[in-house]
Formats: structure tokens, sequence, C-alpha cells
């Protein structure tokens, strides 16, 4: 059966500050992050099922991606722990959606972060291929199961 890639595109709004970067995005700022998220699998061939013809559910896809990322990230500020520690009492003033993580929110590591997520919550009939996720609209890290063997 052949095999194919689907993709479906997301974007949410979100802002960030890189501890000790040596330029301006050291701080607090927002971009529109878009996402690609790329799926491979096998067609459901299988006349009269309600899903023939297709790898995946787009709606499926954006149920899935909206649950675990976008509706989680969008409009959040998104900072390191050694960012949050040093400004604690500041953040939790500015934001309702304040997410700490254990690594820089630059963009390729908040790419690698979706794409652990995603593969805990796909269904086992499908891989994630690929995510892209661009920060600016000339900005954009990707992360490929390809290369993550
Ligand atoms: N490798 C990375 N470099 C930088 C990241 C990153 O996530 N990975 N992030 C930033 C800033 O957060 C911000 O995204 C600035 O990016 P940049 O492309 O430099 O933005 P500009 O507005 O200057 O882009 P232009 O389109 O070129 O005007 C910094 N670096
Ligand atoms: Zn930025």
């Amino acid at each position: 059966m052949a095999k194919i890639r689907v993709t479906k595109k997301f974007h949410f709004e979100m802002g960030h500050a890189l501890h000790n970067y040596d330029g301006l995005c050291r701080n607090i700022h927002g971009h529109t992050y878009n996402m690609e998220v790329t799926l491979l699998g096998e067609i459901r061939e299988e006349k009269g099922h309600p899903k023939d013809g297709m790898v995946i559910d787009f709606g499926k896809l954006k149920k899935l991606v909206k649950d675990k990322i976008v509706n989680v990230y969008d409009h959040s500020l998104v900072v390191s722990q050694i960012y949050a520690d040093k400004n604690q009492e500041h953040l939790l003033k500015a934001t309702e959606r304040l997410i700490v993580h254990d690594f820089q929110p630059t963009s390729e590591n908040m790419c690698v972060y979706f794409a652990g997520v995603l593969q805990q919550e796909l269904p086992e009939d499908v891989s994630l291929y690929s995510i892209r996720l661009y920060e600016t609209a000339t900005s954009y890290a990707e992360w490929f199961a390809e290369d993550n063997k």
C-alpha cells in the first residue's frame, strides 16, 4: 500500500525571552508562530469506511495538535527555569499563562519538544515525519524523524 505524507498548518501567538542572549531577544517579546506538522502513513483502502482514502482525518490531526500544543501555548509566555528563577515575582504578576521549561525557548528547542509531545499522542498507524516551526516570517527550525532515529 502507498505510504504518503500529510501536512496541516497551525499558528499561535507566544511570548518568550532568551536568558543571557547577546541581542534584543533577551527581552520579553512575542511572535506569531506558524507550525507545519507532517505525518507519514498508509492510505486506508476500505470502501464504505468513513475514513477511506485517508492517512488520518485532517480534523483528527487538528484536534490533537490544538489540544496538546496550540491551546496550551497560545498567548502564553515561555521562559527557561533559569530565567523564571531570576524573575519569578515579576513574571507571575505579568501573565496568567506562564510556561517554564528546563530549556531555552528557542525555535529549535520548542520544535524538538513539540515533536516529543506529538509522538506520544499519535495513533499507532501513523508516525510523525517532521515539524517545521516558523518563529518569524524568515526564520524556522525543522525536526525530522529521519534525523533522530
Ligand atoms: N538559532 C536561533 N536564533 C535565534 C532564535 C532562535 O530561536 N534560534 N531566536 C531569536 C529571537 O527570539 C527572534 O526570533 C529573532 O529572530 P530573527 O530571525 O533574528 O528576527 P528578526 O526580526 O531580526 O528577523 P528578520 O526577518 O531578519 O528581520 C534570535 N535568534
Ligand atoms: Zn523571539
